[in-house]
């Protein structure tokens, strides 16, 4: 899975209930427009939705489940029940928030890793961080790649963007972390996932700038009215 993805593109195809494409369909028709256009894989939420975009494409999927719990801010793959749902679905990689707060039911990230790995020992994990101590960690644990996803998404990085200062939290956590770092979230132009290829990650998940149409109109307005 690592090896097809390397220094490819990872399309993420996501569509939550509030949003306008929300619809199983329809990611699984953009993750093919996503293959015609070269993409090395796919990241995707919901077992559902990677029923149907395995059906469309023959890429690897990054699997997630988003879902919220009423005692804890984790909401991407928080419980082992996600993880069943999405290695029942065949993803190839599942990612999970290995971010330093406490999972529902006040499970540790600890605790958590240890229980998926002793139920599926072979499954391939993406530890989703938000500070390069959050990515140390996830690599001591022994997760298979760390990915940039939460940078500016907790409540210690808020407002943060990767590609602010030049990406430099990106540079530093390919000079710290020795598993494949994975650049996420806020990437919005090719020349921004080039720059980051040419530091040194492994590969791009790029998602809102290719398959939230909502966003990509607002971007172009914001400039249209600046
Ligand atoms: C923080 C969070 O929940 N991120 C989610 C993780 O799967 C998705 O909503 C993002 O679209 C994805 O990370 C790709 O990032 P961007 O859409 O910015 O290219």
């Amino acid at each position: 899975m690592l090896d097809r993805i390397k220094k490819g593109l990872v399309v993420s195809c996501q569509a939550l209930e509030d949003e306008p494409l929300h619809s199983s369909f329809i990611m699984g028709r953009m993750a093919k427009a996503a293959a015609q256009g070269g993409a090395a894989g796919i990241r995707a939420n919901s077992a559902q939705d990677i029923r149907e975009i395995k059906e469309n494409v023959e890429l690897p999927v990054i699997g997630i489940v988003k879902r919220d719990y009423p005692d804890s801010e984790v909401y991407i793959t928080p419980t082992l029940k996600e993880v069943d749902e999405l290695v029942d679905a065949g993803a190839e990689m599942i990612a999970v928030d290995a971010t330093d707060r406490v999972r529902p039911g006040g499970v540790t990230l600890e605790d958590f890793f240890s229980e998926v790995k002793r139920t599926y020992p072979a499954q391939l994990l993406m530890a989703d961080v938000s500070t390069i101590e959050e990515a140390r960690k996830a690599e001591e644990l022994g997760f298979d790649c760390v990915s940039t996803t939460m940078v500016g998404y907790t409540p210690y990085t808020n407002g943060q963007k990767l590609y602010q200062n030049d990406f430099a939290i990106l540079k530093d956590f390919i000079q710290t972390i020795s598993v494949p770092v994975i650049a996420e979230g806020n990437i919005l132009s090719p020349e921004m996932a080039k720059t980051c290829l040419e530091i040194g990650v492994h590969a791009v998940v790029v998602g809102g700038a290719i398959t939230r149409p909502q966003m990509i109109t607002k971007r172009f307005i914001d400039v249209m009215e600046s």
